[in-house]
């Protein structure tokens, strides 16, 4: 059954405050096409309030209760923050289902990741108490020399619609377990959970101003953090069009970004698999999360002595896929997240088609869904590698299908693209897969899977896919800047210069 959505305002300095232009917009369900509540609108006004609230948390009590205490204090925020999502699981993922579609499995899959992020750097946070003032080793003995690693400052999360909480979850944790403040941005399409963090922080008592959250547009809310000249740091995941942007904004203050944005990853499909379980993962990496995922392995690149019988199982497997509303029991592909992406994923087949290619299953909206933004898994073959289909990102359940008949030609059909975010090989010849993990100019790369993911492990991209990595260790690093601190230890004086006392 469909939830009640809470009304919230604006999250600032730890209370709720309505946007300064007293702006709301309608929540749309994108199963039903109805509006299910409303949220903020902030706009720059809102945004310099959140950023002085930022600021303040940081400095408050000479940064004592926030930025330079002790990991293991603000590790214990996190573990609250956790203990709560859990505790408010099934509704969250309710909620999320409800905002963007993804099926309430999924949903709720991506609760439990939340809780296990905030928990994962709950730990790293403890972990970098121990890591201060690590030495480093010089080659003169007359100096010494240590590592401080302190929180960036105030920094800018501005995030998207299709794991909306959980892609906040991933800046969220490790900036706060660095000690920065931030402010989050969600995506207008879906910030209804992201809200929901805000109350939970309300509830843990988390210091004022160390989170804040703004919902709004992305030229009205996102565009003045980006430029702001108070915020430290960026980190953003999103289109391509709309991360250039950033970065073109920040760079004006030489602020640093870090931007995970989108691709066209490829699937490489050798002629030794077990059919069944390699079309299970070739579905699974396109069309899970309604195919809108930034990593969804969505060119198909199989070998040509097994493809005919491939590709017939893999639309056996893809008609098999429960479509329906979200909430409905056994769910697995739920709507595209609005009207206006619905219209560019149906653009974008018929565009294929246009230029020459087979709609092979799908393309279509369900018979039985009258209403709702939804769209058949869908296969596409007699795909040239000039087409639009083989070179854009659609951000739904649209695979693209091309054959190989070397390692060769299959790693150069590969890397055939501006992206490098996903890639993924199935073979039942682990030296190969190794060989073509080297190969696939990618940052994340799955062997015989495609998709899972888990918050210890490095998450960013290659090329027009953005850079920076996020998740693991390497998401507290990029909150945190390194101070070097060396110090003159020896009793004799320096002795460049000739002393006036000897003259
Ligand atoms: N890499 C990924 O995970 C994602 C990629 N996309 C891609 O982007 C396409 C368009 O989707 P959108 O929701 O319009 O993506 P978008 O990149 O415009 O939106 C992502 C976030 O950026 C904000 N934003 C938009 N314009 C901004 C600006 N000028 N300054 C600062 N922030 C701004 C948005 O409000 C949202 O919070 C999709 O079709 C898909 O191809 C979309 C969502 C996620
Ligand atoms: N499984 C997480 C994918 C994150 C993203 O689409 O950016
Ligand atoms: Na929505």
């Amino acid at each position: 059954m469909a939830l009640q959505v809470p009304s919230r305002q604006l999250f600032i300095d730890g209370e709720w405050r309505e946007p300064v232009l007293k702006n709301r917009f309608p929540i749309v369900n994108p199963a039903t096409e109805q509006i299910i509540g409303d949220i903020p609108a902030a706009t720059s006004e809102d945004v310099d309030l959140a950023v002085a609230a930022a600021r303040r948390a940081l400095s408050r009590n000479k940064g004592k209760d926030w930025a330079s205490a002790s990991g293991a204090v603000r590790a214990k925020y996190l573990r609250a923050i956790a203990a709560k999502i859990t505790e408010r699981k099934t509704e969250l993922g309710k909620l999320e289902a409800m905002d963007c579609g993804k099926p309430l499995d999924e949903a709720v899959w991506d609760i439990e990741d939340v809780a296990g992020c905030f928990e994962y750097y709950a730990d790293l946070a403890e972990g970098l108490d121990a890591k201060q003032k690590a030495a480093v080793s010089l080659p003169m003995e007359t100096f010494k020399s240590y590592v401080l690693k302190e929180p960036i400052g105030v920094v800018g999360l501005i995030t998207p619609w299709n794991y909306p909480l959980l892609m906040a979850t991933w800046k969220v944790a490790p900036a706060l377990a660095a000690g920065c403040a931030a402010i989050l941005k969600p995506s207008e399409l879906a910030s209804i959970t992201c809200l929901e963090l805000a109350e939970v922080c309300r509830e843990v008592g988390l210091p004022p101003g160390v989170l804040n959250i703004l919902t709004g547009l992305g030229p009205e809310a996102g565009a003045p953090l980006a430029s702001h000249p108070n915020v430290d740091k960026i980190a953003f995941t999103g289109s391509t069009t709309t991360g250039s942007k950033i970065m073109t904004a920040a760079a004006q203050m030489v602020k640093p970004v870090s931007l995970e944005l989108g691709g066209k990853s490829p699937i490489i499909v050798f002629e030794d698999v077990d059919l069944d379980k390699a079309a299970e993962w070739t579905a699974f990496g396109c069309f899970w999360t309604n195919g809108q995922i930034c990593s969804a392995t969505s060119r198909l690149i199989v070998h040509e002595k097994i493809a005919k019988e491939f590709v017939d199982r893999l639309v056996k497997w893809t008609k098999n896929i429960k479509i329906s509303d979200p909430l409905e029991e056994g769910c697995r592909l739920g709507p595209i997240v609005s009207g206006g992406q619905y219209e560019k994923v149906l653009k974008f087949i018929s565009t294929a088609k246009s230029e020459g290619a087979t709609i092979l299953s799908g393309g279509v909206r369900p018979e039985h869904l009258k209403k709702g933004f939804f769209v058949e898994p869908t296969i596409i073959t007699d795909v040239t590698t000039s087409m639009q289909i083989w070179r854009e990102e659609v951000f739904g359940p649209v695979l693209c299908v091309k054959t190989f008949s070397t390692e060769e030609e299959a790693l150069e059909l590969a890397n055939d693209t501006h992206y490098g975010l996903g890639a993924a090989v199935i073979s039942n010849d682990l030296e190969r897969c190794d060989r073509v993990s080297k190969e696939l100019q990618a940052g994340i790369v799955w062997i015989n899977c495609s998709q899972p993911c888990f918050c210890q492990a490095p998450w960013g991209g290659n090329k027009r896919s953005g850079f920076g990595r996020e998740l693991g260790e390497w998401g507290l690093e990029n909150y945190l800047s390194v101070k070097q601190v060396t110090q003159y230890i020896s009793d004799e004086p320096w002795g460049w210069y000739s002393s006036p006392s000897k003259l």
